[in-house]
């Protein structure tokens, strides 16, 4: 679903973009071609006018042979006007077209008239060479002219509405040319318009009192460019599906973190860092807890996802040896590291409760090392079983010393603590984060430390970032801490290097 959703977005969003740059595009391939209507108008207008005005003024009065030579020989020399006619008393007694004619054709009324006296009949039915065509005519006193507008039918913008009107001294306009109806008048010289639905742009000429104005619908765009609707198919449907694939991807990767946890198990993608713990009274290092990383072709995985995830199906005692493994090969050997060096290793419950540590192989190496481990538990319920108690007992008959981790959080309480017969209290970072400032463990610590006293145990404050923490869990009694103020956890030759410096 979340792939077909993204796959959808990205297609809208591209086809939202694709249609704005085609808009724009068609926008200004609209004012050009407005531009070229405009000027082809412009020359219509002034060379029809011109051989009217010349007509005129050569005083001819009635239609004779010479008058005919006249008139064709201006239309020879004309490229916008496909006829000429003289006429009387509005009506047509010879034209270039048809000579003297037998029957005059009584003109009709002029629909417009402009400033300086030109009449327009702009879609005027005649028969022009035998045939009737509808087309514009113009005409003053006693000259008129058919325009030849093809030009400006194959100037007209394909698919776009388009209009020439005509504009009097008072702005009033007349339809001339076009569609009727298109020209709005946007009250600027020209102008252009994008709504929901339409681009519009309009033009007026300042050589002649015409305007022109060209509407397209924005669905008539794409079909206006079919190669454009094409490559925005073929090109939206590339980027959705890959969009969809990505995300895809990316939420299989994610589904797969826990293949990746036990795959990791056989690739060798687990390896311990150490932490140092250090006694705030000498500055000393006196021993490191043991943190697993994970780390893959994929990239890292840290504590808080793999643990859980190892504990619920049951790789934990497995995942136990294998730290446990490596960090023997990894500390055995640094001399830097002295004998009797603490070395805290964490444990899943289950490891005790499932009596797992019990007679184990590495639990005897780690027995017979010349560091002195501590196993660190978290207070749960399984360990009050019958079965987690001998387990227990197993572990410190054997010289190993346990360590109640994340104290004052979760099942802990100093009841069980006791029960347990725990070494060393680990305060949880939580406590002791906001110490400086007045937080919850200002007043919960000092309270901790003096049970902790009581019951015969050290205490080791966890996420001492700063020296201030450092000197105020020190004046509260802890004698041990650990935290990013000391280190962060690192590699075991790191390590035996801080510990040779600090001894
Ligand atoms: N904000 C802050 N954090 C600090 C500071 N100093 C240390 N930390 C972090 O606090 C956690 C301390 O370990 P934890 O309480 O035993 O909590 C551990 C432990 O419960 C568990 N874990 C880690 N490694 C192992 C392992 O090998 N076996 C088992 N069973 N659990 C492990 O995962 C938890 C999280 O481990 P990490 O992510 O390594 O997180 C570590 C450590 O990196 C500090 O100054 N500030």
């Amino acid at each position: 679903m979340i792939v077909v959703i993204s796959g959808l977005c990205a297609f809208c969003v591209y086809a939202m973009i694709t249609l704005f740059v085609a808009i724009q595009g068609a926008l200004v391939s609209q004012s050009v071609e407005l531009d070229a209507l405009m000027s082809e108008a412009e020359k219509i207008a002034l060379e029809s006018r011109s051989v009217i005005d010349r007509l005129n003024a050569q005083g001819f009065d009635q239609c004779n042979d010479t008058l005919l030579a006249v008139m064709r020989r201006e239309l020879f020399h004309t490229y916008r006007v496909r006829d000429i006619g003289f006429l009387r008393d509005n009506t047509v007694l010879c034209t270039t077209g048809q000579g003297i004619l037998k029957t005059p054709i009584k003109q009709d009324s002029w629909d417009f008239i402009s400033d300086d006296g030109f009449s327009y009949w702009p879609a005027a039915r005649l028969a022009l060479f035998d045939g009737e065509i509808v087309a514009p005519i113009v005409g003053k006193g006693l000259f008129n002219v058919v325009l030849d507008t093809r030009w400006l039918e194959q100037l007209a913008i394909a698919n776009s509405r388009w209009e020439l009107v005509y504009r009097n001294s008072l702005s009033q306009t007349q339809h001339a040319f076009g569609d009727p109806g298109v020209f709005r008048s946007l009250s600027k010289q020209s102008g252009q318009d994008i709504t929901l639905t339409t681009i519009y742009s309009e033009t007026c000429s300042d050589i002649i009192p015409y305007c022109a104005s060209a509407e397209i619908k924005h669905t008539d765009v794409l079909r206006r460019s079919q190669s454009l609707a094409v490559f925005l198919a073929v090109t939206g449907l590339v980027l959705g599906s890959g969009s969809g694939l990505v995300s895809w991807l990316v939420l299989k990767r994610r589904l797969s973190t826990t293949q990746r946890i036990i795959r990791g198990m056989r690739h060798d993608a687990y390896f311990p860092l150490y932490q140092p713990i250090v006694d705030l009274k000498s500055g000393s290092i006196i021993g490191c807890e043991v943190l697993a990383r994970f780390r893959d072709t994929y990239g890292a995985l840290y504590p808080d996802e793999f643990i859980p995830v190892l504990a619920n199906i049951g790789k934990g005692w497995q995942f136990t040896q294998l730290i446990m493994q490596k960090t023997l090969d990894d500390l055995n050997t640094r001399a830097g590291l002295p004998d009797g060096f603490k070395v805290n290793i964490n444990l899943f419950p289950s490891d005790i409760a499932q009596s797992r540590m019990k007679d184990a192989d590495i639990s005897l190496a780690l027995a017979a090392s010349r560091f002195n481990i501590a196993f660190e538990i978290t207070e749960d319920e399984h360990l009050d079983t019958a079965t987690a108690k001998d387990c227990i007992q197993w572990i410190k008959a054997n010289g190993f010393e346990l360590a109640v981790d994340d104290f004052g959080t979760g099942y802990s309480n100093l009841a069980k603590v006791r029960d347990l017969g725990c070494n060393t209290l680990k305060i949880d970072r939580s406590f002791v984060f906001d110490i400086d400032t007045g937080g919850l463990g200002a007043a919960l610590v000092p309270l901790m430390v003096s049970i902790a006293k009581e019951l015969g145990m050290e205490v080791v404050a966890e996420g001492v970032e700063t020296s201030i923490q450092a000197t105020i869990v020190s004046n509260m009694g802890v004698r041990f801490a650990q935290g990013w103020a000391f280190g962060r956890p690192m590699p075991a030759s790191r390590l035996e290097e801080l510990v040779r410096q600090t001894s």
